[in-house]
């Protein structure tokens, strides 16, 4: 066997070359797509679907979580959470996130102001702010794929927050495919750093965020996209 091996590289017809990382990041998001081709299409349809129903949302007539134009993975993560009725902020602040508004919002201790936190996103399509729920059907609408690696990048101002953020993000993300990491700093820079870029939602501390930027290459704009 290892003879054929060298026989084919040898050949003249046969070019040898190494695929860069991206091309064959690229190549295995083509196999994912290819082999999931029927639910992608079903999602695509459903992602417009919530999409167009955005410019008529009214707070006010939002009862439960399952009246938010939300996909079926991240109402079915707020179901498993225990979340059924969101509270005063969640209500009047998922609405605008999803049509991609800015939000500067303010409520009691206990509110639930987690789930309805603003996270400044990396993404200029969506606007500045997002919300947990928001920020997944985003991904969602956006066929975002592991392969993809970072398209979300959450910074908190505190660890405490950060650790809530990625508790609540935890717990109603669970039905999506992305994968999440927390970055508190202090730990190894290089190991934290590498995962990063394969990582889809990264929450870090200000300090997290400092030492991924000491690694140059972490922040890949080819990778992320967005
Ligand atoms: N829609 C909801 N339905 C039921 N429980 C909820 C809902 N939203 C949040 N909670 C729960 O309420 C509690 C308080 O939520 P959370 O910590 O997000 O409040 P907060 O306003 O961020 O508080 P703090 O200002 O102290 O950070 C948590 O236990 C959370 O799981």
């Amino acid at each position: 066997m290892e003879g054929d091996i060298t026989s084919l590289e040898n050949s003249s017809n046969i070019k040898v070359g190494r695929r860069s990382k991206s091309q064959q990041r690229q190549d295995r998001k083509k196999k994912l797509l290819k082999k999931n081709k029927k639910k992608w299409e079903t999602e695509v349809e459903e992602a417009n679907e919530l999409q167009s129903r955005y410019d008529s949302i009214i707070p006010e007539n939002l009862k439960t979580f399952a009246d938010f134009p939300l996909c079926k993975k991240t109402l079915l993560g707020l179901k498993k959470a225990g979340y059924t009725n969101p509270t005063e902020i969640q209500r009047s602040s998922i609405g605008l996130a999803l049509k991609g508004h800015d939000i500067l919002g303010a409520a009691k201790t206990g509110s639930g102001k987690t789930l309805a936190f603003p996270h400044p996103l990396r993404s200029p399509k969506y606007s500045s702010y997002s919300l947990i729920s928001q920020m997944l059907d985003c991904l969602f609408r956006e066929r975002w794929t592991p392969e993809d690696g970072l398209g979300v990048l959450i910074i908190s101002p505190t660890r405490e927050l950060a650790y809530q953020t990625f508790e609540v993000l935890y717990k109603i993300g669970k039905q999506h495919e992305f994968s999440a990491g927390l970055v508190i700093g202090g730990k190894d820079v290089e190991e934290e750093s590498a995962q990063i870029g394969r990582t889809n939602i990264v929450v870090c501390t200000q300090e997290g965020y400092s030492s991924i930027l000491m690694v140059p290459q972490t922040l890949n704009a080819e990778v992320s996209k967005c």
